[in-house]
């Protein structure tokens, strides 16, 4: 069997046109959604990221407010900046990149924002109103990866799935939205005794564990569906010296041969992730004018 190729760059294409149309109706009622993103110091990727969701933010038609901070940026600095985005009405989406330089205390700075205005679904009480199936804001990453399946499967009741990585940011949010979904569900990580033993009762297998091409192809259930969070930059000297390439968590050329459907990476469920970024703001503005919110944009 050779996997369908799961298109996250065209989805997330659809999701952003989808978002633009409805700021746009927005925008003719007076209503401009803002999405506030706060990058400390400089690591290279998460710029890359920034940028790439201020330009996202402005092309969906929407107010971008980038916060860009020293790296030496001190805790009480960095929540007086959150207080002063909570304050402020024009901004609907308040994102911190992650991670933070070190010295810094991520949850903390998470959980001082504004519940309403976490877009990036990361706050605690949108973790357990996740968790306990109430209304919440709902990671991006893992949000991205359900649309992606209920577009190729449908319903996803009773199917056995398997969550390979257990972080707040994927792992865990991801097993709870598959529960949700009636699924089947089972958290693996490092210490999981027979981890390609588990893979292979998945119907739907996510690998977010960030090890390159760990989940081989003989893992896999004949037909399953494979969701790979992972991206990973390796050395690839067939490209030349000191080249590099992007790969998943998922062997793609043994797996392609054994799912049924597959993401790949690039190209997969990255662009997701601010795509649905740029869905949750919307749907963050609409909740605080009271708005009805958009179908489809989120759960
Ligand atoms: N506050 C947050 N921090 C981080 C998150 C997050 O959701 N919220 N997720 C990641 C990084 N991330 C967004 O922030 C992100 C990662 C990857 C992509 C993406 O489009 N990837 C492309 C490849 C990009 C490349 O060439 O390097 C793909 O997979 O096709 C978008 C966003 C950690 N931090």
């Amino acid at each position: 069997m050779t996997a369908s190729i799961i298109d996250g760059k065209a989805f997330a294409q659809q999701l952003r046109a989808r978002v633009a149309e409805h700021v746009a109706r927005l925008k003719r009622q007076g209503i401009t959604p803002g999405l506030a993103v706060v990058l400390v110091g400089e690591d290279p990727a998460s710029q890359v990221y920034v940028r790439n969701k201020g330009r996202q933010t402005v092309e969906a038609g929407m107010a971008s407010f980038e916060h860009r901070l020293d790296a030496a940026t001190s805790q009480d600095e960095l929540l007086s900046l959150i207080a002063r985005l909570n304050a402020d009405p024009a901004v609907h989406g308040i994102l911190v990149q992650l991670p933070l330089p070190r010295g810094l205390n991520a949850e903390a700075v998470i959980n001082a924002i504004d519940p309403a205005k976490d877009v990036d679904g990361f706050h605690i009480l949108n973790v357990g109103r996740l968790a306990t199936g109430q209304r919440a804001m709902v990671p991006c990453t893992p949000l991205g990866c359900l649309m992606l399946l209920r577009d190729r499967l449908g319903d996803l009741s009773g199917a056995e799935a398997v969550v390979v990585g257990r972080s707040n940011i994927v792992g865990k949010p991801m097993a709870q939205l598959l529960l949700r979904e009636n699924c089947t569900v089972t958290i693996a990580h490092s210490r999981t005794r027979d981890l390609p033993q588990t893979c292979r009762r998945a119907d739907i297998l996510v690998a977010a564990v960030g090890r390159p091409e760990m989940i081989r192809g003989d893992w896999i259930k004949p037909g399953a569906t494979v969701i790979d969070v992972g991206i990973n930059r390796v050395p690839a000297p067939d490209k030349g010296p000191d080249k590099t390439r992007l790969v998943g968590d998922v062997h793609f050329a043994e797996a392609v041969e054994a799912a049924g459907a597959i993401t790949p990476v690039p190209g997969g469920v990255g662009p997701m992730t601010i795509a649905c970024l740029l869905a949750n703001t919307l749907t963050a503005c609409c909740r605080a004018h009271g708005l009805p919110e958009p179908e489809g944009l989120t759960l």
